[in-house]
């Protein structure tokens, strides 16, 4: 039987996370926020002033009660109790502005960290980890954070520091009304911290229902063309409605134990403020008249205290739900930021010139699911060219994944170069995969073709390189030239003069292992030799792996790998290989077909 993942191992399964534990919250929020550390004993100093300075007044007003209220008391009451007010104010004012500088700041500090590691992500392991649910889970989890401090969670700090300042004072006053008072707090304390762990774990289910949603809406932008050409609009529809309806259940799921929390809260709080009263009455008139186990001036005290006790109280129980969601949207934002980088190589430079790639056993998947290579064995020289054939999803993009460790291997050894390649520091420059449709910015072919150099490239050289390929005829085509812009991800340049620019791109960089993925349609026949011819020139003198659909990339190769079933089943030139029957001459046959 196939025992369920746990939700912690799922999690990890699906967003490529690992969880953070609660105990190591703290220190990790430290470790990447550490200006949360800087100047805490002027931040507690606030808070003792923001939190202390009101409870002053109460105990000037009891002095000048018990003093009878005789004169020349009362306005130095008022001054002290009116200076302290106004300490406190003034504290909570700077104190409150302190805090939120510095969560803000460790805020955007944690988002910039979160989005690095996406894009790290991205850019080495895109086909483990989903990027998009990554980028709307760290944005919601942030924005939950910024909301519940802008709600005014910040006061967090200064209603602690008034609730336990209210509470050591009334138990020096008259530790029996304290007492009910704070076994009452307990009660309540127990009681929701057990009611919170229900509303977190309902909560952290809203907010994966949450992501969920954002991924699914962005899919059905993404895809409106194709679901519209398709004709699946209902599907899409009925898919969207499900998501819609599952964060709305979830989110429902959370509201009868928050609100239980917060009529709790209510309640009790109302029997305390009663208990000191009554209770404070009672005892400050039993006993001997003559001497009162509570002055008058101190049972007044008291009743301001139980206020100033209560309402941070009222505060806590009613955001402490918004404050745990926070909680969790923090922690989850540095799970994010603290999932490990993938350890550099160390390993020794890689040899100049063209790279040979020796790959021994590999097998590999996608995250849990089946294995697509299985036990690939094969060796490229250095200066090969190699064309790799085979039926669609028989596993020749993920080979190519596995050089440019987009993919890694479950089992087996892969070496570029001689070097093994979890050792190799930096493929960058080195290894460079243009792919069936490659990426371009929203800006001209020049600046799309200078990022193939990190240092950037002069006018001239792109010029020359352009010339090199044969790309003058086609640049002379366009509007501007170079300076012809692409639109949003190359929209404005067909599939095949995207490549064409990834191509020039490619040159600029000078790698010495070029991996091409043929398009498989959307070339036109003119295009298509340009980028044939092109490749042609980018490749001389350079090792070459081109994922091939056309039986002239096969013919001109100097080898032509077979995959089937995600294992080389044939290897050899295609003047061999056509003539023997088999997977290849089957491609070569449907290839000949018209
Ligand atoms: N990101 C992914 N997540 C899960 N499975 C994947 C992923 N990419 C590919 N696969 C699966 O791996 C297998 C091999 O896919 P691959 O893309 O390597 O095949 P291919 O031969 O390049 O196909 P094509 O010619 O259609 O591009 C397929 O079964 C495919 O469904």
């Amino acid at each position: 039987m196939r025992v369920p993942p746990s939700p912690d191992r799922q999690r990890t399964i699906t967003t490529g996370l690992a969880p953070l534990a609660g105990r190591a919250f703290l220190p990790t929020a430290l470790r990447f926020s550490p200006q949360l550390r800087q100047g805490l004993l002027v931040t507690g100093l606030l808070a003792l002033l923001a939190g202390g300075g009101r409870i002053v007044a109460p105990l000037s007003i009891q002095r000048a009660i018990d003093a009878g209220l005789a004169p020349g008391t009362v306005t130095p009451a008022v001054t002290v109790g009116g200076v302290a007010v106004l300490v406190a104010g003034l504290s909570s004012l700077l104190l409150n502005r302190r805090l939120q500088e510095k969560v803000e700041n460790a805020l955007a500090g944690l988002r910039r960290d979160g989005l690095r590691r996406v894009h790290d992500m991205a850019a080495s392991t895109a086909d483990r980890v989903p990027s998009a649910d990554l980028v709307s889970r760290l944005t919601s989890d942030v924005d939950q954070v910024t909301t519940f401090l802008q709600g005014g969670g910040i006061q967090f700090v200064t209603n602690s520091a008034q609730l336990l300042i209210a509470a050591v004072i009334m138990s020096v006053f008259s530790w029996q009304l304290a007492v009910p008072v704070l076994l009452l707090s307990a009660l309540l304390i127990g009681t929701m911290t057990l009611m919170q762990r229900v509303i977190a774990r309902r909560y952290a289910q809203a907010r994966r229902e949450l992501s969920r949603l954002q991924s699914v809406v962005a899919e059905s932008v993404a895809g409106a063309p194709v679901i519209r050409s398709t004709g699946t609009a209902a599907r899409a529809a009925r898919k969207l409605d499900d998501a819609v309806d599952r964060a709305r259940d979830s989110l429902l799921r959370t509201l009868v134990p928050l609100h239980g929390n917060t009529a709790l809260g209510e309640v009790t709080i109302g029997v305390m403020t009663v208990t000191v009263l009554l209770g404070g009455v009672w005892f400050a008139l039993a006993g001997d008249p003559a001497r009162p186990r509570l002055s008058s001036g101190e049972v007044v005290a008291m009743v301001f205290l139980v206020t100033f006790f209560v309402r941070p109280l009222q505060f806590l129980v009613q955001s402490l739900g918004e404050a745990q969601n926070a909680l969790t949207g923090w922690r989850r934002a540095l799970e994010l930021a603290a999932t490990p980088r993938e350890a550099a190589g160390d390993g020794p430079a890689l040899p100049a010139g063209p790279l040979g790639v020796r790959m021994s056993q590999v097998s590999a998947r996608y995250g849990s699911g089946p294995l697509v290579l299985r036990s690939v064995s094969v060796s490229i020289e250095p200066g090969e060219h190699v064309a790799v054939v085979g039926r669609t999803g028989s596993g020749k993009s993920t080979f190519a994944k596995l050089l440019t460790r987009r993919v890694l291997a479950s089992t087996g050894t892969i070496h570029i170069g001689g070097v093994a390649l979890d050792r190799i520091t930096s493929l960058a420059g080195r290894v460079v995969i243009v792919p069936q449709d490659p990426f371009l910015f929203d800006a001209t072919i020049a600046e799309n073709i200078r990022l193939g150099s990190p240092t950037g490239s002069a006018a001239g050289e792109i010029s020359r390189i352009m010339g090199d390929l044969g790309l003058d005829d086609w640049l002379s085509g366009l509007p501007d030239g170079l300076d012809t812009r692409v639109g949003l991800r190359g929209e404005r340049l067909s599939v095949g003069e995207r490549q064409l620019v990834a191509l020039a791109r490619t040159a600029l960089a000078g790698p010495d292992l070029v991996i091409f993925d043929e398009a498989t349609s959307g070339v036109d026949p003119a295009t298509d030799v340009t980028v044939q011819k092109a490749l042609a020139i980018l490749t001389r003198g350079r090792t070459s792996i081109a994922i091939a659909h056309r039986m002239i990339t096969a013919e001109t190769a100097d080898r032509v790998l077979v995959f089937d079933g995600g294992r080389i089943v044939q290897s050899g030139h295609h003047s061999v290989l056509a003539t023997r029957p088999g997977p290849y001459s089957a491609l070569v046959d449907a290839w000949r077909t018209p």
